[in-house]
């Protein structure tokens, strides 16, 4: 990849087909976080820039062509538009490499191409739509349309920022909708390249929308806006909250992806030589900042040692590093700040006396990465499931062994979290495994495989991990109104 990272980028609001600067000139830094250098000034939009982009997005559904325009036409420019993210895959991967951390080379063989079928699989899901017909004996037949919402508001958080934005957008343009995205505000690069791209696959100026700042100020005047629909967030459970209340005003339409701290349960006849590399992707990957993350790792006792001793020598294999090197498997967390609270687990970890067994300081380095917000793979054995560290999600490379002697017991531990995004489960016995699978309160259940994604499939949170689905025909029914149309026959 060529050298991105020498130059100061400055990163503009994009408005009306236009990037341009924050009324009032404001702007905030970003910095990479494997060396602190400051890589971008981003415009900081103020209300009055917020409630212009709201304007915007509402003219542009009200009276521009987009809603209008016959599905196959915008189906097209959609298809346009995930060609040229493919064909920008590199300057994407390298931009969420320098702002997120995220290895290089994992962002632009996974999640730039998901990306682009995000995009592409939902205008394909568009075109391919049947509708529904209701007649009733022959006096009369109804017919169901399923129309755009009008003007969505798509907030995304900093872990996998632009994959995430597009699993958004995707079926939000292709039911017609116009967008107002909002990027968090420590990772906007490769988001805010969105606006030219839908310029020069044809999307017509006004229908997205690219604003930046902090949540407290851009995400509260887009969720409290009367021109706003609907708001699609992937966040925080917090946060989540937060946006219920205000946008309770407006009685918007809502969808939640929200935080999870998965079980990842290994009973003793699990293929262990399959269960332990995916044990560490998911806990590891992306520096264990995936809302996915395997983060409770259930161990049946009779294989607790055989599965500590091999789990720590992988994780002590793990290459940590630039996140530019082909080699790094795991680069360092996003910021100071959230370096700051995932640390302060391992206080909480000495406290609460769980064992550590590997990990829990910073990893030797070269000197240009001492800056960096490195943290070491870290791994403890906790025998209590209700301490915070198998409770709160710590979203680092921190992740926690918790024994267990039976199904029920495994069951229990599981299920004992506030969240339910997802949950893994390691067995060779079919009964078992659906056993498991049904009694695990989570949205999505992977057996003896992890983060295997299939955009048809419904995804979201169970208890506080999210409100609604996405996926599918999940994603096209919260991004439609849907419509009858009763007409008689006689
Ligand atoms: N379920 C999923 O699919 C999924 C996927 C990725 C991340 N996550 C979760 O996201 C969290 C990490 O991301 P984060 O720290 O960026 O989350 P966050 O909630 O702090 O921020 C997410 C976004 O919301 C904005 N925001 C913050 N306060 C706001 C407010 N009051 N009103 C409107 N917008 C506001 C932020 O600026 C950012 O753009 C974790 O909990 C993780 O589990 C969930
Ligand atoms: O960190 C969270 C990853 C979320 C992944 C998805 O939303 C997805 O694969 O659609």
């Amino acid at each position: 990849m060529t050298n991105i990272q020498t130059k100061v980028r400055e990163v503009g609001l994009y408005i009306n087909g236009e990037y341009t600067k924050a009324m009032d000139d404001a702007t905030f830094e970003v910095k990479n976080p494997a060396t602190q250098e400051v890589i971008a000034r981003v415009s900081e939009a103020t209300i009055e820039d917020v409630d212009r982009a709201c304007h915007v997005a509402r003219n542009a559904f009200e009276n521009g062509p987009w809603r209008t325009m016959t599905v196959a036409e915008r189906c097209a420019k959609l298809r346009r538009m995930a060609e040229i993210i493919l064909e920008r895959k590199e300057e994407i991967a390298g931009l969420d490499a320098i702002d997120v951390g995220k290895p290089f080379h994992s962002a632009v063989q996974h999640e730039v191409p998901r990306a682009a079928n995000n995009i592409k699989f939902f205008a394909d899901f568009m075109e391919n739509q049947g509708g529904e017909v209701y007649p009733m004996e022959e006096e009369y037949i109804n017919y169901t349309r399923y129309e755009p919402v009008g003007v969505a508001a798509l907030i995304t958080p900093w872990n996998v920022p632009f994959m995430l934005t597009t699993w958004k957008l995707g079926p939000c343009l292709a039911a017609g909708n116009t967008a107002i995205i909002k990027p968090a505000e420590m990772t906007p690069l490769s988001v805010s390249l969105l606006g030219e791209i839908a310029k020069e696959a044809g999307i017509p100026d006004g229908v997205v929308n690219i604003v930046h700042g902090k949540g407290s100020v851009v995400g509260t005047a887009l969720t409290t806006h009367p021109e706003v629909d609907l708001v699609s967030f992937t966040g925080s459970t917090a946060t989540g909250k937060r946006i219920m209340k205000n946008g309770a005003d407006s009685l918007k339409k809502f969808s939640f992806e929200l935080g999870g701290k998965a079980a990842n349960i290994i009973f003793e006849d699990a293929n262990l030589d399959k269960a332990i590399p995916v044990s560490i992707q998911a806990a590891f990957m992306n520096s264990g900042q995936v809302c996915l993350a395997g983060s409770r790792i259930l161990v049946q006792r009779t294989i607790l040692d055989e599965f500590i001793n091999r789990f720590k020598k992988a994780a002590m294999e793990l290459k940590v590093g630039d996140p530019q090197d082909a080699e790094t498997r795991m680069g360092p967390l996003v910021s100071e700040e959230h370096y700051k609270k995932v640390t302060s687990y391992l206080e909480i970890a000495k406290d609460e006396n769980a064992t550590l067994i590997c990990g829990g300081k910073r990893p030797e380095l070269p000197e240009y990465l001492q800056n960096g917000y490195y943290l070491e793979p870290t791994v403890y054995i906790q025998e209590n499931p209700k301490t915070r560290l198998c409770q709160e999600e710590i979203f680092g490379p921190v992740v926690t062994i918790i024994p267990f002697d039976t199904e029920e017991e495994a069951l229990r531990i599981a299920n004992d979290t506030e969240y339910g995004l997802n949950g893994v489960v390691w067995t060779e016995n079919l009964q078992r495994a659906h056993r498991i699978s049904h009694a695990v309160r989570a949205g999505t259940i992977w057996v003896n495989c992890w983060f295997v994604r299939d955009l048809r499939a419904p995804f979201g949170g169970f208890k506080k991990s999210g409100v609604g689905r996405e996926g599918g025909h999940h994603s096209m029914e919260f991004f439609t109104e849907a419509k009858n149309i009763c007409i008689a026959l006689k």
